[in-house]
């Protein structure tokens, strides 16, 4: 253990034993110069005890639609009631509880509004068809210890992604769709595509990214592959401008001829063996100089950890395969793959997506 590693781990352990001694807790109260402190803590602690009825309440409000009915347009607490059918007092409770959390806000003249976090759903609605589609996640969250622990096997999440017999494509490619320009956007910010002559999106879903890429680069040759009855839906999203081939990227070859692979929120999807079996297909498509990207949120940087270690941990959990990875353990993965070289691509926002470059001898 290197002595920076040693003296960051005596730190902590002194740390924790006078964060948990009731004495020192008493001080920092009590003691003015550490009141902010200890306030801005027992404050961080109690959004994480409480921080599943901001969900809930982020749920509600969402569902009702009131982030479409206030944009633009304030309402009294008695108006919204009559929207929504419920009675004032109930209207009212919910009402407070998104203020609180700065989802809604209160007027100069005491009608209800957007607040900053409404505001930014109302221009991303694409977040909002996240937070329904979560009733999934919290009907299988009833027993989280039996999702962590593996033990919990019924899952709505599991059978809503249903990628053996693709029962559910239209519902999930569509969510997928819903979200997919965000992503495209810190994708092509990102990285420059203008290197290449033919990009394959593999699990390209109904080809929201595509479309977004042929826009920035109309020359480009550009082919989707993804399961055939998602293949379908990309037909007819796209026409016939782009190669469409439909298969199982775990079972065959996929096409030659691309110079560039994009794999987008693909590999998080899966268990290590099919990444690997994955990759290796990726490798022996492209050419020797060919690229890689891909792009899903990546454990181990501190700015995701909680998006990707918290959130994505246990929404995985709950779908019963795949996981988030670090950069070096997709790194890791890609030289046993094939690949030369895996570097990280700093993206805008490494919330929405993180980026990879892999590269072929
Ligand atoms: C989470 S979605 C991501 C879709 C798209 N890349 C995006 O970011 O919006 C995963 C996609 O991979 C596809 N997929 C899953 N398993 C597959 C397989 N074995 N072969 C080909 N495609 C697969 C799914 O049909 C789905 O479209």
């Amino acid at each position: 253990m290197s002595l920076l590693g040693r003296a960051a781990d005596q730190w902590r352990s002194f740390r924790n034993g006078l964060l948990s001694s009731p004495r020192f807790q008493k001080f920092a109260v009590d003691f003015p110069p550490f009141r902010p402190v200890s306030r801005a803590r027992s404050r961080q602690l109690f959004d994480l005890l409480a921080g599943f009825t901001y969900t809930q309440v982020l749920y509600c409000t969402v569902k009702l639609g009131l982030i479409e009915m206030l944009q633009g347009q304030p309402l009294s607490s008695q108006a919204i009631a009559a929207r929504i059918g419920w009675p004032t007092d109930r209207t009212e409770r919910l009402l407070k509880a998104a203020i609180s959390l700065d989802i809604l806000e209160r007027t100069s003249t005491g009608e209800v509004t957007l607040g900053i976090h409404g505001a930014a759903l109302a221009g991303n609605p694409w977040i909002a068809r996240f937070i329904t589609h979560h009733s999934l996640l919290y009907a299988d969250l009833t027993d989280p210890l039996g999702v962590l622990s593996g033990t919990k096997k019924q899952n709505q999440l599991k059978d809503f992604w249903s990628y053996s017999d693709q029962r559910n494509a239209a519902d999930y490619t569509a969510l997928m769709a819903a979200s997919q320009q965000a992503v495209a956007a810190e994708i092509l910010a990102a990285y420059d595509f203008s290197r290449h002559q033919h990009v394959i999106d593999i699990g390209g879903s109904n080809g929201t990214f595509l479309k977004a890429a042929a826009e920035r680069y109309p020359r480009l040759k550009l082919s989707l592959f993804d399961l055939p009855k998602v293949t379908e839906l990309a037909r007819a999203n796209l026409g016939n401008r782009f190669e469409i081939h439909g298969g199982s990227f775990l079972d065959g070859e996929l096409p030659k001829g691309p110079d560039c692979a994009t794999l987008i929120r693909i590999a998080h999807d899966h268990d290590d063996a099919a990444v690997a079996t994955l990759l290796a297909a990726v490798a022996r498509m492209l050419p020797p100089g060919g690229t890689l990207i891909l792009a899903e949120p990546l454990s181990g940087l501190r700015a995701t950890a909680p998006v990707a270690d918290a959130y994505f941990g246990l929404y995985f959990a709950a779908m019963g395969q795949g996981r988030t990875r670090t950069p070096d353990e997709i790194g890791r993965m890609a030289k046993e793959a094939g690949f030369a070289r895996c570097e990280l691509v700093a993206t805008r926002n490494p919330v929405v997506s993180g980026l990879l470059r892999m590269t072929m001898p």
